[in-house]
């Protein structure tokens, strides 16, 4: 019974030696073969002299002439004599066949007896010197060049790597920002971490995610910057076939390339008035502020979070029109817009939706946030007055907010409910801002 399991189990042995995907020799210490699979005899076969493969340091002789004095100099009675030693077996002939490479190892099992395992590394050899040559071709490219910076990200936007180029457009040097998310790079109140990872969710989706905006340096200071994320896959990239296990990354990671327009800004600026500006108070217009806060609402399905909408109106604005002239009333609401501009971050979308009606989408923000930032807004109006003509104009104005909700079943919903809070806050005497949540709790 013994006996069959044990011949049972010396058969499979046999079999795995026999089909192993890598060239097994077992030897003596004096390098006397005594029994090799078919891989080693293929693999040792170009190297023998006269084909002999009776022994494994005369059939290396030529491409690993020293393994006899290794092996016999080893001074342990078993281990590692070598590990992955890489020899050059031929050369290549450029354009016609590539270099043939050899991987040995050579383990001592005992005071007799070697067992040395050989594979063909030629592949494995030519892709991480392609990974070289386009790692040295791609810094001799991006050191020379003067505003851009080239930046990894990891699934979660923290900064993996970057070159040179990054102290140069950012004065922060690459160890300074490796580890920390690359919101580093935006004005504070221009990105929010759920606005960060959105990102790289549209780059997954479109394949590609660009933006335009200020970024900010280590001193502070600002420039007008396009940056473009774009989703890796290394699997495509190395050639590499989908089993090729090692070199593939399975977790998702980025690549962020920011480039200085500075010198753009102002076309790119007229270019995105035209379409999306309103033209009396150059912000946001009714159809830029409904594809905002689309957009914002595609990212809260994606990713929840606090999203409030405010609406603000200009007090008794007729009778301004009225008692200033119409031109004056212009001036009034080019201040109105101006003001909501300094008031609010510049993540927010303040935007003109109607003659006097403004609204403001204010992206990861609650109640209470939406409620403080609307009230500054307002009290900001009201201690101030406009200038025009040589007349002090003073006005003020209402709000209403509402927050998202799970009720709510879109945009329609939301700004219709902070336009009831908007009509309370009038019926209440004006210069107020009111919620919809508290209208809906006092109802
Ligand atoms: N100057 C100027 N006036 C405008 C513009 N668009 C709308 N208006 C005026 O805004 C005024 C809005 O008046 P109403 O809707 O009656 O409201 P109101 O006088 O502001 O009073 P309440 O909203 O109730 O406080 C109208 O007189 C419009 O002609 C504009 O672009 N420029």
């Amino acid at each position: 019974m013994l006996t069959d399991a044990l011949e049972a189990e010396h058969e499979a042995l046999l079999q795995f030696l026999y089909m192993a995907p890598v060239g097994l020799v077992k030897a003596s210490l004096d390098g006397e073969v005594h029994m090799m699979n078919p891989l080693s005899a293929q693999l040792l076969m170009p190297l023998a002299a006269d084909s002999d493969l009776s022994n494994l340091f005369d059939a290396l002789a030529t491409v690993a002439p020293d393994l006899r004095h290794r092996c016999a100099s080893f001074p342990s009675k078993f281990g590692t004599i070598c590990d992955a030693l890489r020899v050059q077996v031929s050369a290549g002939i450029p354009g016609k066949r590539d270099a043939q490479y050899l991987s040995i190892t050579i383990l001592k099992l005992d005071g007799e007896r070697l067992m040395a395992v050989l594979s063909d590394v030629s592949v494995q050899v030519k892709q991480e010197r392609l990974l070289e040559k386009n790692r040295a071709w791609f810094n001799a490219i991006f050191s020379g060049i003067q505003d851009y910076a080239l930046v990894g990200l990891d699934s979660q936007g923290r900064i993996e790597d970057s070159n040179d180029s990054i102290t140069r457009l950012t004065g922060l040097t690459p160890e300074q920002v490796e580890g920390t998310s690359y919101a580093l790079f935006y004005p504070p109140d221009a990105i929010t971490p759920e606005r960060m990872l959105d990102r790289l969710h549209e780059a997954d989706e479109a394949g590609w995610n660009l933006h335009e905006g200020y970024c900010v340096r280590a001193d502070g200071s600002r420039f007008w910057a396009s940056s473009l994320i774009v989703p890796l896959q290394y699997r495509t990239e190395l050639g590499l076939p989908a089993q090729a296990g090692s070199l593939v990354c399975d977790e998702a990671s980025y690549c962020l390339v920011i480039r200085n327009i500075n010198d753009r800004k102002d076309a790119a600026e007229s270019q995105h008035r035209e379409a999306l500006c309103d033209h009396l108070t150059g912000i946001a217009n009714r159809r830029a502020f409904f594809e905002a806060a689309e957009l914002e609402l595609a990212r809260v399905r994606r990713m929840p979070r606090p999203t409030s909408v405010a609406v603000f109106d200009a007090d008794h604005f007729k009778r301004i029109n009225d008692g200033y002239g119409h031109a004056a009333g212009d001036a009034v609401l080019f201040d109105l817009a101006e003001k909501l501009r300094k008031c609010f971050r510049q993540i927010d979308v303040p935007a003109r939706i109607g003659g006097e009606e403004f609204a403001v989408l204010l992206p990861s923000t609650d109640l209470e946030a939406a409620q403080v930032a609307a009230e500054r807004f307002r009290a900001m109006v009201e201690h101030a007055t406009v200038s025009f003509n040589g007349m002090e104009i003073p006005y003020t104005i209402s709000g209403g907010i509402a927050c998202l909700s799970d009720e709510i079943s879109g945009l329609g919903e939301l700004l219709g409910q902070a336009d009831q809070a908007l009509y309370r806050a009038k019926q209440a005497g004006r210069n107020r801002i009111c919620s919809w949540h508290e209208l809906a709790s006092t109802a």
